[in-house]
């Protein structure tokens, strides 16, 4: 195949890799890169560049996107249960936000794929034993002992079959009748009725009940609303399994990373001459690029003109993650001087990563109202600024967990360790998720 088609996919392979595990053994390594170059792809070029069109609409200010799911997925949890209860708190969410919004909501899953973690330490001491970070269920285990923290490539295989079974779970579950909206609008009718912070909410919902009503009425057929399309996401940091799985899309010609439709750089791995912006470069997917506190107006220029030079609608997503505290001066330049430059961007907000702190037990937290304070920073910037707040980024899950603090349950940092089953950093739980989803609607109205 010649390189000047796709580009070269393996130029990455010269440069510097952060956050890329020491696997146990090269040889090994290889063996299950061929092997998952051979499996079927899980997503089809088609579905990525639907999903293109989408964003670009985003980025027009036509369109709004939900991007969500766990920190880090974990093999156990490709379960039918917990993909649904994702699915359903995702799909309520969509709900509401849609409503508010008046612009379609791009659904996507922070799911089917989200199994490798950067991380600030690459070692963790416990009681005098140093062993390997956990890196997520692709590259070894959470438990603390010597076997389980070995890096071993096999784990990418099950990865990808965990990938495969939750993507066709949520194909299932999103065509197969359990998104329809009544269903889903019954579901927030429910919340609102038993939820503490519900009578907030009951106008709201009583709204969105008066509109499924009235489109009724006018004949609109129920089965437009009997499903949705929903698109999966993951960071793309292990880039032996990335590479794997890119194929050249028989209809084009052109490459796709075939892990999931919508693929993101973090912003430990974004560096300009690093191989993943080299590698990601090539791929034809949608693509994100988280942006921190310490982004220059320049980074994120620069970042963009190597990730879409030819400023393609839809395909680069800028995912800012400033904190609460940060977000208000330090959102403005950048979003000027890409704006300036004409070229299309999506801007996503992740108000989670730029708010996580250490409660007095140890355990890794988030304050909801930190979350909604970053969210309201970004909508209050993007307002003043004339440019679309395009939607936002969260990790959550359909449990009733414990591990970020506030909420209409007013879960407090002495209730983290009752239910705290995240593998890497702290989730909003299902009522912190449709709490965070309605004051985001009211945000929203308030704003536009
Ligand atoms: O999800 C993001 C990162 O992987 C995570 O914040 C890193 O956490 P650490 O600082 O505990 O390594
Ligand atoms: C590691 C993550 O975020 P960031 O790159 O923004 O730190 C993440 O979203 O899992």
């Amino acid at each position: 195949m010649s390189t000047s088609a796709t580009g070269d996919l393996d130029a990455w392979r010269e440069l510097p890799a952060q956050q890329q595990p020491d696997w146990d053994d090269p040889d090994e390594l290889r063996a299950v890169a061929a092997e998952l170059a051979a499996q079927p792809p899980l997503v089809f070029a088609g579905e990525c560049d639907q999903l293109k069109a989408q964003l670009a609409d985003v980025a027009r200010g036509e369109a709004f996107v939900l991007q969500g799911g766990d920190c880090a997925e974990t093999f156990t949890g490709a379960n039918a249960d917990a993909v649904k209860n994702k699915l359903k708190t995702l799909l309520q969410m969509a709900v509401v936000l849609t409503y508010a919004a008046t612009v379609p909501v791009v659904k996507i899953g922070r799911m089917a794929g989200q199994y490798a973690k950067p991380r600030s330490k690459p070692v963790e001491a416990r009681g005098g034993l140093e062993l390997p970070a956990y890196r997520g269920d692709a590259v070894n285990g959470l438990d603390f002992d010597a076997e389980s923290r070995r890096n071993d490539p096999h784990r990418l295989l099950k990865a990808y079959h965990c990938s495969a079974v939750t993507l066709n779970l949520c194909r299932a579950f999103t065509k197969g009748g359990y998104a329809d909206l009544r269903q889903v609008h019954a579901w927030n009718q429910d919340f609102v009725a038993h939820s503490k912070s519900g009578r907030r909410y009951e106008r709201l919902a009583g709204e969105i009940d008066r509109a499924l009503t009235f489109m009724k009425a006018c004949g609109v057929s129920p089965d437009e609303f009997h499903g949705v399309e929903f698109y999966s996401s993951h960071e793309a940091l292990l880039l032996e399994y990335e590479r794997a799985l890119t194929r050249i899309d028989s209809l084009s010609g052109l490459p796709y990373d075939v892990s999931a439709h919508f693929l993101w750089i973090g912003e430990r791995t974004r560096q300009l001459d690093g191989a993943h912006v080299e590698f990601l470069r090539h791929i034809r997917n949608p693509i994100g690029v988280k942006l921190g506190p310490g982004t220059s107006a320049d980074d994120a220029l620069a970042l963009m003109k190597r990730l879409n030079p030819e400023e393609e609608p839809g395909r680069l997503t800028f995912i800012t993650r400033m904190g609460a505290g940060k977000i208000r001066e330090a959102l403005p330049p950048l979003i000027e001087k890409v704006h300036q430059s004409g070229a299309p961007v999506a801007w996503v907000c992740d108000p989670m990563h730029g708010n996580t702190f250490e409660a007095p037990s140890g355990h890794k937290t988030r304050r909801l109202d930190d979350v909604l304070d970053e969210v309201a920073g970004f909508f209050e910037v993007h307002r003043a600024l004339g440019t679309h707040p395009g939607g936002i980024h969260i990790e959550f899950t359909g449990d009733d967990v414990t591990e970020c603090v506030g909420g209409a349950e007013g879960l407090a940092e002495g209730d983290l360790h009752q239910r705290y089953e995240t593998a890497c950093d702290p989730r909003l739980n299902r009522g912190q998720s449709l709490d965070l989803a309605f004051l985001v609607a009211e945000l929203y109205r308030k704003s536009s």
